[in-house]
């Protein structure tokens, strides 16, 4: 991690989410938000409603962008890098429209956006880049000059992102009965898409099979796996597993549930397992509700002795990380062309999304990625 502080040729960062309810008014407009126009069944979003209403209709997301917005002002600061940072989301306030038109009041004509998501898949890239472009539409009709936006590669596999998440494993380890530790499974759980995203996850040379999506959680598992054996000296057997599914029943999702797993697990004999929610980087409602809520429950009945690692959340190894991919593409973008860190099988990701990179349903128009119809202009 040895760029240059120099951000140029961007003058903003933007932090861009999901956005979450913050009291219980706002979970069904929330939801509606969410789901318009993507055909789940009434009452997967009753249940899931449900979830948020447990939790006094607070989803943690926003908080957590609060303290990773605040570490990554501070922590660029305190390393001479100066850019400023906004935060905007597609699902809630505030929107990523409405920080749009704040950034080029402000005079910031050339952004680059940091997601709070580590991998490729429709929702998680594609989606993201779709909002960058309804904001730039929005900016457009009330002829606002367009501010031109680029976006990080994905960071599943960046030493300070993986290595993170490893300390959270050795620490749960630590925080199951002693004498199961040595024999504990390790479950690497992500949020469920449907078969056919995944296929078409990534750019179309990794299609089919799963698709990048696939690829870069089992990339991340494996080096999480063997840093935790180097670290403890036992070999641990490991799954990646799926969580939160939604949609409709008769569609095929990636499988096995993490809650079927721990079943499975039990069957076998495992004496224990870790959970480890390598799709989330931060505590979003999945990892409240769907591990440590609902999987932590079916662990209990069994009488299988479980743990949840840690997210990154605002990690201070985490925020390093993004500074450095911001650098790193502040230099590529000079004509640099710097390294690219990454650990892992796979190498870095591309730094551009090509046409067809994590393809959506209805062909939508995205900005900053090959395709993008705003990608040269100023
Ligand atoms: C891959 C992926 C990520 C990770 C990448 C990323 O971070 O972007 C992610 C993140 C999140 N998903 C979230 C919430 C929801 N996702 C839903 C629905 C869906 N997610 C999907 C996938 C993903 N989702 C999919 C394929 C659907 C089906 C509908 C569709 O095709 O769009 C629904 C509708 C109800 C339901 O069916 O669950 C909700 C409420 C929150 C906020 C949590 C909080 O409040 O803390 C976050 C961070
Ligand atoms: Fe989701």
């Amino acid at each position: 991690m040895a760029h240059p502080p120099d951000p140029t040729p961007y003058d903003a960062l933007l932090l861009l989410s999901f956005g979450g309810p913050e009291g219980p008014d706002d979970v069904v407009p929330f939801l509606e938000n969410v789901t318009r126009g993507r055909g789940i069944p009434r009452e997967r979003l009753e249940e899931v409603g449900s979830h948020y209403f447990r939790f006094g209709g607070v989803s943690p997301i926003n908080e957590q962008n609060r303290h990773l917005l605040a570490a990554l002002r501070e922590d660029l600061a305190d390393n001479g890098v100066d850019l400023p940072v906004y935060w905007g989301n597609r699902n809630w306030a505030p929107y990523v429209t409405d920080t749009f038109r704040e950034m080029v009041n402000d005079g910031r004509r050339r952004i680059l956006t940091v997601t709070t998501s580590a991998y490729s898949s429709y929702s998680g890239c594609r989606q993201y880049r779709e909002d960058l472009a309804e904001a730039l539409a929005a900016l457009e009709k009330e002829e606002l000059p367009l501010p031109r936006v680029d976006k990080l590669r994905v960071y599943y596999n960046h030493p300070g992102f993986l290595q993170t998440m490893t300390e959270g494993v050795l620490d749960a380890l630590d925080r199951l009965p002693a004498e199961v530790r040595a024999g504990a499974h390790l479950a690497f759980c992500t949020h469920s898409i449907p078969l056919t995203a995944a296929d078409a996850s990534g750019p179309p040379g990794q299609h089919g099979d799963g698709g990048a999506y696939v690829a870069q959680h089992l990339d991340a598992a494996g080096y999480i796996a063997g840093a935790v054996a180097a670290a403890t000296g036992t070999e641990r057997p490991w799954e990646l597993v799926y969580q939160s599914r939604s949609g409709a029943p008769h569609i095929p999702w990636l499988e096995p549930d993490i809650c079927d797993h721990l079943r499975a697990l039990h069957e076998r004999g495992a004496p224990a397992v870790v959970m480890i929610p390598i799709g989330f980087v931060s505590d979003h409602m999945e990892v409240l509700y769907d591990l440590d809520t609902e999987a932590l429950a079916v662990a209990g009945e069994l009488g299988l002795p479980a743990t949840r690692s840690a997210t990154v959340g605002s990690d201070p190894r985490f925020v390093a990380a993004l500074r450095d991919l911001v650098l790193e593409r502040a230099a590529t973008e000079r004509g640099e062309g710097p390294r690219h860190c990454a650990v892992g099988t796979r190498g870095a990701s591309h730094d551009v999304c090509p046409a067809g990179c994590c393809a959506g349903r209805i062909p939508k128009p995205a900005a900053a990625g090959a395709d993008s119809p705003y990608a040269t202009q100023e």
